[in-house]
């Protein structure tokens, strides 16, 4: 073959054009084509002209050409016959032998296009890498696999046979597959073994697509034989069912999906709700009665059916009465109830003005009462609908992740409801309840969607008119509710949530609050369940301080209720057993007796000896928790210099704030320590463990940092910390003491747990107006600004006269 190839590699050559439209020809193929085509006709005429006498056949440049472009390769191309093709037309054989890079155009015999051209040189390394030889034999795998597949036994031996890189790769212009653009990719990539890569590639992701398109066909043959059975069964289910009824004398329509024309027909729907339901009574009759689509229509025609579409309580309040109500249900509470009965005032107006709900961000359209457990807001949520004498629903919002939960499930997802704000409204069976949104701040988030988003839609105004459920499908108005929510803490409320509500705090209850409530709410709630009268049980006001004081220690009134009510059945069963006269009254004496040993002993009851901070390194700190305020103690330790770890270690479920302030705390020691006269060489050679006892339960934020510095300094100077004292405030570097929240929680808790004198940062002095004036009276607090201060105040004098011995950490 190499000796007809004429002119030698690298030299310009000059021939005639012949274009190609939707055919590549690639050296080693052989084509017939076609002389009626006046292209054809042409070049080969010139080819023919110019090879004239002179030896070899004549020769020409095959060029494909897209979309009228030339690619930038061509081959070169022999005519090896002339005569009649396999139809009878007449036609040329033309052997494709070389690439052929295209250059200027040219001039030659004939009337065709001519160009110069230089014929590309291929180089093949001999021998072979293994990875070519792979590569060869990965084609070849291939590709007869391929030919098995069409039958065409005889080509694969002779695609077996190739064993030149370049002629294989080659072979591929004769893959039907390829389209025109993978075929001139092909001719224009020069390197053999490039090209076989990328021969090798395209023959892979054709059989791939094969296969998919195999396996596609069968399953839509299969679908098509199960729909063909599940139709011809349905068709004989029915003859014989008709049969039946025949037989059994019935008539024979479908009375059920008739009921539902008629139940929607008869029912008080809005407009556009009773279109969409007959649409579906429509597919409902279509529906066979076995399709699980009859299943799904049917409960959804029943949720709708029992939506209070037109059902609505009128409102019948007059803001003295509602603050009756408010007054009636609740004991104390005179800021909060005042705030409730703004917020109805201006409900109210506005609704006898016609005008709609203040909406928008800040819009105090709803009312979020955040607060520790027990402390009553679910309560008086209730007692805001019997105010405005509305219809109440509860909506448990802890723990909910899914933003399905909110807005329902499509009705195409197996188990599919609506979501619980539909569900709320059927509940209520008004379409203008108070719907309490419980623990709006335990609401998740993750990839089951934002149930905070979708909560925003329901308390906007300006979007809830048209609220969509995802299950119900058909707009619900819900601009007429009254959303109200509640909270245990402020921080874990999604952000924008919070920017729609009007917050109102309720922060627990002082003990002789808690006393007028169980006397007022409690005692009387629990008689009556336990089954005695009024008259029959008294509590003494002593034993209900007692209960308060000393059996229970919460924010809230939570467990006194528990406490009030066990007493009383204690007591029901004594007088049942025969062992108590009534009526009776109960003192705190008693309670020991009925209910057993107190559980919350104050630490200033205790045996000094044992209490937290008879040794020097425990200090007491005050702390707001999911629980309301709390005081909890905080443990340091020195390790031992020759087996202890240097550093800092923390430990007792810390968050990131509480650990930066424990860092501040040392660092602020380290470096002023000296001025205050503590051995702080001990900090710089020996590791240091701070512990917050009670180390399940998470903790974070700045306000222990006089904690930890007052434990550190207390256990560097041996002196004890003062069992009276507590602490709250952030410390800076330089020992400056800086304000924090939650003062009157705070406050609350000290006085709680029996401390009497508490030192807060002179700049949260003004929350002092917040916290009752009983508690004051009983505490003796101290506004500081300086670290220093605390230490002065909470520290105990050096007892012994003995350097002070340091504990030691295992
Ligand atoms: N000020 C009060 N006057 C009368 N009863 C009260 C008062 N505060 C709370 N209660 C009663 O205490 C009990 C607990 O209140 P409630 O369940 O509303 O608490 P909560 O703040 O909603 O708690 P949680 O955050 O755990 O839901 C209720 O029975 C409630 O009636």
């Amino acid at each position: 073959m190499a000796t007809e190839s004429a002119g030698s590699k690298g030299t310009p050559l000059a021939l005639p054009v012949l274009p190609l439209d939707d055919e590549v020809v690639l050296p080693g193929m052989v084509v017939p084509l076609d002389l009626n085509d006046p292209d054809v006709r042409t070049a080969v005429d010139a080819a023919q002209a110019a090879a004239g006498s002179a030896p070899g056949k004549p020769r020409l440049l095959l060029v494909p050409r897209i979309d009228g472009a030339y690619a930038s390769t061509g081959v070169l191309g022999t005519v090896e016959q002339v005569g009649r093709l396999a139809d009878g037309d007449p036609g040329a054989l033309i052997r494709g032998r070389s690439r052929v890079r295209i250059g200027a155009g040219t001039t030659g015999p004939g009337a065709a296009l001519w160009v110069e051209g230089t014929e590309v040189t291929e180089t093949v390394p001999d021998p072979l890498p293994g990875a070519i030889t792979e590569l060869i034999t990965e084609y070849k795998a291939l590709a007869t696999s391929w030919l098995r597949k069409r039958g065409a036994w005889q080509v694969v031996d002779r695609v077996q046979q190739i064993e030149d890189v370049s002629l294989l790769a080659d072979n591929s212009g004769y893959s039907p597959f390829l389209t025109v653009q993978q075929k001139v990719t092909l001719l224009e990539t020069a390197d053999p073994v490039a090209r076989l890569k990328l021969a090798t590639e395209q023959l892979r992701e054709h059989l791939a697509e094969q296969d998919v398109a195999e396996s596609i066909a069968k399953d839509v043959q299969e679908g098509v034989d199960k729909q063909q059975r599940e139709f011809l069964l349905r068709r004989q289910l029915e003859a014989v069912r008709k049969e039946l009824r025949e037989l059994n004398g019935e008539k024979g329509t479908d009375d059920e999906s008739d009921d539902y024309r008629t139940r929607v027909e008869a029912a008080d729907l809005p407009e556009r709700v009773r279109e969409a339901a007959l649409k579906e009574v429509d597919k409902l009759e279509r529906s066979s009665d076995q399709s699980p689509e009859g299943g799904w229509i049917r409960t959804w025609l029943d949720t709708v059916l029992e939506l209070p579409w037109d059902e609505r309580t009128e409102d019948q309040y007059d803001i003295q009465g509602a603050r009756a109500v408010l007054d009636a249900e609740h004991a104390g509470l005179a800021d909060v109830k005042e705030r409730i009965t703004e917020y109805l005032a201006v409900r109210k107006r506005r609704a006898d003005r016609g005008l709609g709900v203040v909406g928008g961000r800040r819009g105090g359209a709803v009312l979020a009462l955040v607060g520790p457990p027990g402390v009553g807001k679910t309560s008086l949520g209730e007692s805001v609908a019997h105010a405005m004498g509305r219809k109440f629903v509860r909506v448990a919002l802890g723990g909910v992740r899914d933003e399905a939960e909110i807005r329902g499930h499509r009705r195409t997802y197996v188990g599919a409801l609506p979501g619980r704000i539909v569900r709320a409204i059927k509940e209520a069976g008004s379409m203008n309840p108070v719907v309490l949104l419980d623990e709006i701040d335990k609401v998740g988030s993750d990839f089951r969607g934002d149930p905070a988003a979708a909560l925003l839609e329901v308390l906007d105004p300006a979007q809830n008119h048209t609220f969509r459920d995802h299950y119900l499908e058909v707009e619900l108005d819900l601009s007429d509710v009254v959303f109200l929510a509640t909270a245990n803490v402020l921080e874990s409320i999604p952000e924008a949530l919070l920017d729609r509500m009007e917050l109102v705090r309720l922060d627990g209850y002082t003990e002789d609050e808690k006393v007028v409530i169980a006397r007022d709410h409690l005692v009387p709630r629990q008689l009556e369940r336990a089954g005695l009268g009024a008259d029959e049980v008294t509590l003494a006001e002593s034993a209900l301080r007692g209960l308060a004081g000393e059996y229970t220690r919460e924010a809230g009134v939570r467990n006194l209720e528990r406490a009030v009510a066990r007493l009383l059945r204690k007591v029901a069963a004594q007088h049942e057993l025969g062992e108590r006269e009534l009526p009776f009254t109960v003192t705190g004496d008693e309670l020991r007796a009925l209910i057993g040993r107190p559980h919350h002993v104050p630490e200033s009851a205790q045996d000094p000896a044992e209490r937290r901070t008879a040794v020097p390194g425990v200090a007491t700190g005050l702390a707001v928790t999911g629980a309301g305020g709390d005081v909890l103690y905080v443990e340091a330790s020195l390790a031992d210099p020759e087996t202890g770890a240097a550093g800092l270690t923390l430990t007792g479920q810390l968050g990131d704030v509480m650990k930066e302030s424990a860092q501040i705390a040392l660092s602020f020691l380290r470096s002023r320590g000296a001025e205050l006269e503590l051995p702080v060489g001990d900090l710089k050679d020996r590791g240091v463990h701070i512990h917050f006892p009670a180390g399940a339960v998470p903790k974070d934020g700045p306000s222990a940092g006089v904690t930890m510095t007052t434990a550190l300094a207390s256990l560097l100077s041996g002196r004890q910390v003062r069992t009276d004292v507590a602490m709250t405030g952030e410390v800076s570097l330089t020992g400056r003491v800086l304000p924090i929240g939650g003062v009157k929680q705070k406050l609350l808790a000290a006085h709680r747990a029996g401390v009497t004198t508490v030192v807060i940062p002179k700049r949260n002095e003004a929350d002092l107006d917040d916290v009752p004036a009983e508690i004051l009276a009983k505490l003796d607090v101290h506004p500081v600004t300086d670290v220093r201060q605390v230490l002065e105040l909470a520290l105990a004098p050096a007892t012994s006269t003995a350097a002070p011995e340091v504990p030691v950490a295992a």
